[in-house]
């Protein structure tokens, strides 16, 4: 979840939303491009991706207590990434999860 943060804020060019991620990250599980990360993690198995998920919670909880808001905002958008990752591995939908909230 990359974009260039503008001095006043917003971004430059449209940001990556959850969806999108996850699109582009089902994609690569499917034709598996090579020195893709997402590639490398899913084939570490639910036991990887565990580990994972559990080591950028707790960065996110540090980031929160004791960085900027930024470095907290960057902290979730790397948890997220590893859960996605962690819903494909599964082969779970955006709508298995959203039906949830
Ligand atoms: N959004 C992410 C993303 N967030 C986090 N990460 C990975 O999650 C890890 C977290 O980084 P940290 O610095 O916290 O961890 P680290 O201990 O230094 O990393 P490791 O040594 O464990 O790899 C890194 O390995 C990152 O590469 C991500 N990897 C990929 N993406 C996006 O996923 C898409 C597909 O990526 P590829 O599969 O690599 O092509 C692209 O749009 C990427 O921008």
């Amino acid at each position: 979840m990359r974009s260039e943060a503008l001095p006043g804020g917003g971004y430059a060019g449209r940001v990556k939303t959850f969806d999108d991620l996850f699109a582009e990250l089902s994609r690569k599980a499917e034709t598996r491009p090579e020195g893709s990360g997402t590639v490398a993690e899913l084939d570490s198995g639910v036991h990887g991706i565990g580990k994972k998920v559990v080591e950028e919670a707790a960065e996110v909880w540090m980031a929160a207590e004791y960085e900027s808001k930024d470095e907290a905002a960057e902290e979730i958008s790397q948890l997220l990434y590893h859960l996605q990752v962690m819903m494909i591995a599964k082969g779970l939908t955006l709508e298995d999860v959203y039906r949830h909230l």
